[in-house]
């Protein structure tokens, strides 16, 4: 049987806490940030024509500051990602995709988790990973379409807090998929 759970939300709300929980539980775990290193890999010779460089803190820097050269990568970016991405999934086995922009980028999934959590909490987990507040706020900006979707989980509180919900919604994952 096949399974793809999609872990949807905004920068540092805790997907990848999310995700690693299932990965305990035996999902695969798929990160979509690290299929697009990986496409960026392959893609070196678009991205440097129209970038000029290839150094991801410059890019990071263009193209959260301008939404047409976003687009750009991204139309560079998105279509080997997701021909990784359905490669990675083709077996029958339970995935966990952690996707910020898993609409954006299309993708079909059995069930959704959007992890939340307030703009306050998010600068503080993010800038201990070396971004400025500004770093944030744009990213954040180009964001805008992550929207409530599936089980919401609020994550303003403790990990054991975390964890709880998440023992109950895997709970309610097993049920539901063995119908
Ligand atoms: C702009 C790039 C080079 C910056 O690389 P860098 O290593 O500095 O940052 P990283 O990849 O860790 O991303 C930083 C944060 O931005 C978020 N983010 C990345 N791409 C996007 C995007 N297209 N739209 C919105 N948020 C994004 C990430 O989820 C993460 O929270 C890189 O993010 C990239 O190539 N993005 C385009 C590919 C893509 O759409 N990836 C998103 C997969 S969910
Ligand atoms: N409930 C929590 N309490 C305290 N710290 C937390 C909690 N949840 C996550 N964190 C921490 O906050 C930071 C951001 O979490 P995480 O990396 O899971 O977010 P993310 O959504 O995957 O981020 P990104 O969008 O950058 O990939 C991490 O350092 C993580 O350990």
């Amino acid at each position: 049987m096949k399974l793809i759970l999609c872990v949807t939300g905004k920068i540092g709300t805790g997907k990848s806490t999310v995700s690693k929980f299932f990965k305990e539980k035996g999902f695969e775990y798929i990160n979509m940030d690290e299929l697009g290193k990986i496409a960026f890999e392959y893609e070196k010779d678009k991205i440097l024509e129209v970038f000029n460089t290839l150094e991801r803190n410059k890019i990071r820097d263009i193209v959260f500051q301008d939404q047409k050269m976003l687009k750009k990568l991204e139309k560079i970016l998105h279509p080997k990602m997701l021909e990784i991405l359905e490669q990675m999934t083709a077996k029958e086995n339970y995935y966990a995709i952690e996707a910020a922009i898993k609409r954006r980028l299309k993708i079909k999934c059995d069930f959704t988790i959007t992890v939340k959590c307030s703009l306050d909490t998010i600068l503080k987990r993010v800038s201990e990973r070396g971004l400025s507040q500004k770093d944030i706020e744009n990213i954040l900006k180009n964001q805008m379409d992550i929207l409530d979707e599936g089980i919401i989980i609020n994550n303003d509180g403790t990990i054991k807090e975390l964890y709880e919900k998440l023992e109950k919604i895997y709970t309610f994952i097993m049920k539901s998929a063995s119908f």
